[in-house]
């Protein structure tokens, strides 16, 4: 067994997050996707678990991706962009599988418009980290790291 000693965490992208870097840089950044992905991994690796990724802008896809986590995951990291705001399938999908699961949004939704405000998930999910920008990915990774590392 690696150092992660099985334990991963599935980060999960959403619609539109592919495109990182370019769409609306005054809301969501100059960083992409990869980067996310790159520091994700660096703050995994401190704390010496493994992470997998997933971006997809179809439903039905983050939704597999959710169900396998049960087969190898302890966590879940998850920005489901506009899905957040109208996808009952997927919020259904995380109580399903009940992996603690931390939901980020780059930008503060909170401050943009009203329909930005609801989440279908949040209420499925243990925290929820927004307008932290990328960094709410590592804040997201560092906080389910430590809930593993007091399990263990
Ligand atoms: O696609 C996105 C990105 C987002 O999840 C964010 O990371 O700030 C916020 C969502 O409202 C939006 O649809």
């Amino acid at each position: 067994m690696d150092s992660s000693d099985g334990r991963t965490i599935l980060v999960v992208n959403g619609p539109n997050l592919n495109l990182l870097g370019t769409r609306e840089p005054a809301t969501y950044g100059s960083a992409t996707l990869a980067d996310v992905e790159r520091d994700a991994e660096a703050a995994a690796t401190r704390h010496g678990v493994a992470c997998r990724f997933v971006q997809s802008n179809h439903v039905g896809e983050l939704i597999d991706a959710i169900h396998e986590a049960r087969d190898d995951c302890s966590g879940i990291v998850i920005n489901a962009g506009g899905y957040t705001h109208t996808s009952v399938a997927l919020r259904d999908a995380i109580a399903a599988v009940a992996l603690p699961t931390i939901e980020v949004h780059i930008s503060n939704v909170h401050k943009r418009e009203d329909f930005r405000h609801h989440s279908y998930l949040s209420a499925v999910c243990e925290a929820v980290i927004v307008g932290a920008g990328i960094h709410g990915y590592v804040l997201a990774i560092d906080h389910l790291a430590q809930r593993l590392s007091e399990q263990s």
